[in-house]
């Protein structure tokens, strides 16, 4: 099929490179120039396992292209994807300006029928909206033309995204017209030969099932941060007790581990998208507020035990930050935890030495950008030389087993705030470490 994606970010690049990859022809547009020019040149913007060698292999081949241009990607297309960005407005709602600036410019320049598909995360009630846009610029111009507009939510994780969208667990397509449900079967059908995943339902069920997706395992993250917050009063260990529920399979072990808070594009906005949604329609989403709550307060509780520990002045002191993307294997920084905790470690006084695998420039260029009590360094080892403790932030599999002896020397006593439960606290105690987890 000859495909347009239309906003190449992360789930932009991620879906159009893959379509091509499964055969099809695939035009990926951005507004950024940039971006686009990076693209042409064979250099991509972000980083991703196993999305650069997919990406210049299809480019080379002529089935990956890129454009600034949307009227010639949409010249000869059969199905459109809107995949732009939906970010959070003041008020929490999803802003709708991209996706429906895409949606007008589709009508300026359609020529023929199309399949338009959001992908882009909308609330219930979006596609209505993007029809309309469409629909009015058909009538500006005075042209009759079909089209359908149909909802395919992404569920894809950033880290793991180029398996996800080429084994997804699910394919959900909201339609009304059964020649669009169909383009979309056959579109996605060499993604599921082991088995079909393809699940039709109507559009407005389509979008929430996105929300409610998100809602679900952010509410599983934040009940875990509780429970870890519960256990540490008690004097229980969060550790044993998440073995101890995982085991029930009605619970499952997948995303219940406790940390210093659920972070990135998409839980933090989805989770308060959702509930504005459900405010706007006269219901008080009382558990989607409290999960957000419970997740805005767990981003502290590192710091708060390091301010517990060396109190509140912080001055004179430096602390060593292991991580600080959103989640291992991605560069992304939107919402991460680690910008709450390096701000209000520095706003009392202390320096920062940090390390990251793939995240440097964004922190650098964007999300810590000013704060000159950060210094970033090359090595996981580099980070601790000088530094009064380590805190451990994001999980990267490099800092999964240390050399100890090495974090010993470096800093200048051997204390260890583990923001993602990684060690075993008897280990930790042998080795000769204060050793600060959550909810332990
Ligand atoms: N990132 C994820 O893991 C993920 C997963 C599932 C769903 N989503 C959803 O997918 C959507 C996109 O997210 P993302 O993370 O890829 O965003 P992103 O910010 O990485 O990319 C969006 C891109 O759209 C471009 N753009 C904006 N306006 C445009 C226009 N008029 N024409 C062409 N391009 C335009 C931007 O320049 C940018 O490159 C969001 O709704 C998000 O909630 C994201
Ligand atoms: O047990 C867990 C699992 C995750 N996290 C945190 O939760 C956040 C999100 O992690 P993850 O879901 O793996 O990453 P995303 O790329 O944000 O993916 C989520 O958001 C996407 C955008 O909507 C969806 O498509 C995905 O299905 C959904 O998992 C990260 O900060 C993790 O550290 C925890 O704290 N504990």
């Amino acid at each position: 099929m000859k495909i347009s994606v239309i906003g190449t970010g992360y789930v932009g690049l991620v879906s159009g490179t893959c379509f091509a990859q499964m055969g099809n022809s695939v035009t990926c547009v951005d507004i950024d120039e940039g971006k686009i020019a990076k693209l042409r040149q064979g250099i991509i913007p972000i980083y991703e396992p196993g999305l650069e060698t997919m990406v210049l292999e299809n480019h080379e081949k002529g089935t990956l292209a890129f454009t600034t241009d949307i009227q010639e990607a949409i010249a000869s297309t059969d199905v459109a994807f809107i995949a732009v960005g939906t970010p959070m407005g003041e008020d929490g709602s999803a802003d709708l300006q991209y996706v429906l600036a895409v949606a007008k410019s589709i009508g300026e320049h359609m020529q023929h029928y199309m399949v338009v598909v959001d992908k882009s995360t909308v609330p219930v009630g979006t596609a209505d909206k993007v029809k309309a846009a469409i629909q009015t610029e058909l009538d500006k111009r005075g042209v009759d033309l079909e089209f359908d507009v149909v909802s395919n939510p992404e569920f894809l994780k950033e880290g793991a995204a180029i398996e996800d969208f080429m084994h997804p667990d699910r394919v959900v397509i909201g339609a009304e017209s059964e020649t669009a449900m169909q383009v979309m079967h056959d579109l996605y059908a060499p993604f599921m030969k082991k088995s079909d995943r393809f699940i039709g339902m109507d559009i407005k069920s389509a979008e929430m099932t996105k929300y409610a997706a998100n809602a679900m395992l952010a509410t599983k993250i934040s009940f875990m941060n509780e429970m870890a917050n519960i256990c540490e009063r008690v004097g229980a260990d969060v550790n044993k007790v998440r073995h101890g529920i995982g085991s029930d399979g009605r619970i499952g072990y997948s995303f219940i581990y406790p940390g210093c808070g659920y972070g990135g594009s998409c839980f933090p906005k989805d989770v308060q998208a959702l509930a504005k949604t459900a405010k706007d329609f006269g219901y008080t989403p009382r558990i989607l507020d409290a999960v957000e709550a419970v997740n805005y307060d767990q981003k502290m509780v590192m710091a708060d035990k390091v301010i517990k520990r060396f109190g509140e002045e912080l001055s004179g002191l430096t602390f060593a930050v292991w991580g600080l993307a959103f989640k291992p294997e991605t560069d992304d920084m939107r919402e991460a935890s680690s910008i709450t905790i390096i701000n209000a470690l520095t706003t009392r006084g202390a320096k920062i030495k940090a390390y990251d695998p793939k995240a440097r420039h964004e922190a650098e260029s964007y999300y810590l950008k000013g704060n000159e009590r950060v210094e970033y360094v090359d090595s996981k080892y580099d980070a601790l030389t000088g530094a009064d403790a380590l805190i451990l932030v994001t999980e990267w599999q490099e800092f999964r087993s240390p050399d100890f002896d090495e974090i010993d020397k470096r800093l200048n006593s051997p204390i260890f705030f583990d923001g993602r439960n990684q060690f075993d606290k008897e280990r930790m105690a042998r080795l000769g470490f204060e050793y600060f987890q959550i909810g332990v």
